[in-house]
């Protein structure tokens, strides 16, 4: 097996019938969605799920699970994604996939939130670029702010369409380089209060992460 496959498997031990699941995207979830799909055919387990994107939603379909949505749960059981990048607090970088938003907000409306990475993805401090989704109106203002707090901004494109990416939400993407990050949650905070910026990908709100290596799986506990 390789690592996404191991700590896919880890997670997939933790989902009970009955379940209403955060789904998060990415190809380790999408790992995880399919030995799922599996534990729910063999042993035909009712499991509900709220996915993060439209990537996770027809995985999920595929995988047999019932999606519903947050008018219907608003709290949800477990949520299980995985990550671009973590640190020792177990602070992460996601949006690698443009999902950050919908990923975010299946993650805090759910009990427990759990991440599930390759090891490689641990570092000492957050230091790769934040992905940060934008409402195209605002671009240029929020560019402008970024720039004012020492962010280097790109506006993320290409993936087989001319042009910016557009998310799941009709908005553009812009990865912003801070180099290392000594305060997560206050640059989480911080972006989040310029007008324009949807969401943006510093999640502190991970209570465990599952990494996995050649070597097995490691649990990372808040
Ligand atoms: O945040 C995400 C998507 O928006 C993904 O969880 C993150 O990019 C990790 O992806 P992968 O499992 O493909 O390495």
């Amino acid at each position: 097996m390789n690592e996404k496959e191991i700590v896919a498997e880890e997670a997939v031990k933790l989902v009970e019938d009955g379940m209403v699941l955060g789904i998060g995207s990415g190809t380790t979830i999408a790992v995880f969605l399919e030995k799922l799909g599996e534990r729910i055919k063999k042993e035909g387990l009712e499991v509900y799920g709220v996915p993060s994107s439209y990537q996770s939603h027809f995985l999920a379909l595929k995988a047999g699970i019932r999606i519903v949505d947050l008018f219907e749960y608003s709290e949800l059981d477990l949520c299980i994604d995985g990550a671009d990048q973590i640190d020792k607090n177990l602070n992460c970088i996601k949006g690698g996939g443009g999902a950050l938003t919908r990923e975010k907000i299946v993650s805090q409306a759910s009990k427990r939130f759990i991440v599930i990475a390759e090891e490689r993805k641990f570092v000492d401090k957050l230091s790769m670029p934040v992905p940060i989704e934008v409402i195209p109106f605002a671009y240029g203002h929020v560019v402008r702010k970024l720039q004012e707090m020492g962010g280097i901004c790109k506006l993320r494109e290409g993936s087989g369409k001319l042009g910016p990416v557009i998310s799941d939400n009709g908005n553009f993407i812009i990865d912003c380089n801070f180099d290392e990050i000594e305060n997560p949650k206050e640059l989480e905070l911080s972006l989040n209060a310029i007008a324009g910026i949807v969401e943006n990908g510093i999640f502190c709100n991970v209570d465990e992460v599952i990494l996995g290596s050649k070597d097995g799986i490691k649990i990372l506990k808040r």
